[in-house]
Parts: structure tokens; C-alpha cells; sequence
């Protein structure tokens, strides 16, 4: 279980981008982090696997505060955290099947990561992973020469091949067209009730995060505003997580 409480953090002095922010997020579901642009989902993210220093709160998954983690711990837990992203970050120019073994660099020393001396268990694994993916047939084709679905396929995983407790998926369908969207998706709900695993998704869309996920998280500047299940996302709800920052009215009207 990830258990955020009262996560503070701000970029610079002016403006507090999370404000005690606090939510869980279960094994076994797929928890959508909703809001505006600028709203902190991208923020929450990279705290969570302390890419950012935040400010202050806690972070425990499996109720080991990742705030406190020194600096081997952190690259242990760190290491059951996989990460998708909106463009894929995979290497174009390696095979699928490369850009998966890459998920077991963390576990290597770094004279055997370097060298790319991966098992054949590894290896088996790592194939049978892109079947998983329905990708068997590109194992060996170069990244770059697959779609952006199928991309992000392989960066599903490359994640899975960390053997994670949770992933991280920020904003993972941007750039996909409605297929590949659903496809992927698909994988990440199934993946979530299979293997157990905690599955925090950033999403724009709130069709997909309504369809797709088991728990909402809604943010609107920095403060969480809804957390819950689909169905108690009411228009009250929707409006508040969707509020636009008040300007200042321009009267037209001034003699
Ligand atoms: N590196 C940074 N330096 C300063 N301010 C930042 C930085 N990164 C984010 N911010 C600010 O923190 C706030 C939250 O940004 P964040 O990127 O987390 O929002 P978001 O909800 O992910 O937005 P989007 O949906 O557009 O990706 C915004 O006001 C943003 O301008």
C-alpha cells in the first residue's frame, strides 16, 4: 500500500505547488491522479520516487517512509518502482527485447549492467514479458521502427521486468490514438488485479480515468480535493477538481 500524508513542496518562494497533500493507493488497483494543468500530478509523481526533494509529509509504501530512505535504500526501493512515461524512454536504436532486459539494470552490478550480461533465465523472461504485451512477434525489431502504442508496450514491460510493487505512469497515453490507447489501458487494469500491483496513473483524459480506474485522486492547485471511488466523482466534485484559478473581472462597464 502507498500511503502519502501531508506532502508539502514548492519549486520557489512565491508559489506552494502541493499543499498537504494526502491519499492511498491500493495493491491490486489502478488509482488515477485527475486536475487541471499545473494542478501538481507530475509533482505527486516525482516525489513519490523522490526524484524531487519535496518539503516535508510522508511517503510509505509498505509503511517504509521513502522520505527517510538513505541514499542504498532508496536505490532498493527505487528498484520496485517502475516508471512509464509519456514519451516511452526507451533506447530507439536497441531491440524491444534490450529496452526490457534494461529493467533489470537496477538488480546488476554495474561492470554486468555496462556489458549487458543478462541470463538466459533473464532473457526468457524479458520475451515472455513482451508476449504478455502481445509483442512477441517484435522482440527483436529496434524501437524506434515500432508505433507509439506499441512503444509504450514494451515500456509496460521493461517496468514489469523490475519485478515492481508499484508503477508509476506519468500521463501514458498523451500521445496515443484511441486503440492504442485502450490497449494499453487494458494492460495496466489487468496488470493491476494479476500481479497485485499498485498502479498510480497521472491522466488528462477523465473518460479513461473514469472508465479505468478504482480510485480517484483529484487535485486543483496543489490541494487534493476528491479522493474516491468513479462513482462518487458528483458534477459538485468535478467542478471543484476542475476549478480554474479566479482572475480579476475586467469591467467593462468602469463610467
Ligand atoms: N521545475 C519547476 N520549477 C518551478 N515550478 C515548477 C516546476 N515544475 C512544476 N512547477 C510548478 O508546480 C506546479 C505543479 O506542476 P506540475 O507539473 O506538477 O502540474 P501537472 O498537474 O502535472 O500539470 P500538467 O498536467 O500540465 O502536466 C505548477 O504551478 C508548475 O508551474
Amino acid at each position: 500500500m502507498l500511503k502519502v500524508i501531508d506532502l508539502d513542496k514548492s519549486y520557489n518562494r512565491q508559489k506552494q505547488s502541493l499543499k498537504a497533500v494526502s491519499f492511498t493507493a491500493k495493491p491490486g488497483e489502478v488509482t488515477a491522479i485527475i486536475g487541471p494543468s499545473g494542478a501538481g500530478k507530475t509533482t505527486i509523481l516525482r516525489s513519490v520516487n523522490q526524484l524531487i526533494k519535496d518539503d516535508a509529509g510522508q511517503i510509505l509504501l509498505d509503511d517504509e517512509d521513502i522520505r527517510q530512505a538513505n541514499k542504498s535504500d532508496l536505490r532498493r526501493i527505487r528498484h520496485h518502482i517502475g516508471m512509464i512515461f509519456q514519451n516511452y524512454n526507451l533506447i530507439g536504436p536497441l531491440t524491444a527485447l534490450e529496452n526490457v532486459l534494461h529493467g533489470r539494470l537496477g538488480a546488476k552490478s554495474t561492470f554486468a549492467g555496462m556489458l549487458g550480461l543478462y541470463s538466459a533465465t533473464e532473457k526468457n523472461e524479458a520475451a515472455k514479458l513482451l508476449q504478455d504485451v502481445g509483442l512477441a512477434d517484435f522482440a527483436l525489431q529496434r524501437c524506434d521502427q515500432l508505433s507509439g502504442g506499441q512503444q509504450q508496450r514494451v515500456g509496460i514491460a521493461r517496468a514489469l521486468m523490475q519485478h515492481p510493487k508499484m508503477i508509476l505512469c506519468d500521463e501514458p497515453i498523451a500521445s496515443l490514438d484511441p486503440k492504442s490507447t485502450k490497449l494499453v489501458m487494458d494492460i495496466l487494469r489487468e496488470l493491476a488485479q494479476s500481479k497485485q500491483l499498485i498502479i498510480l496513473i497521472n491522466l488528462h483524459q477523465l473518460d479513461i480515468a473514469q472508465t479505468y480506474a478504482d480510485h480517484i485522486v483529484g487535485i486543483n492547485q496543489g490541494t487534493i480535493v476528491f479522493e474516491g471511488p468513479e462513482r462518487a466523482l458528483t458534477p459538485e466534485k468535478l467542478q471543484a477538481i476542475y476549478r480554474q484559478p479566479e482572475t480579476k473581472a475586467v469591467t467593462a462597464d468602469a463610467n
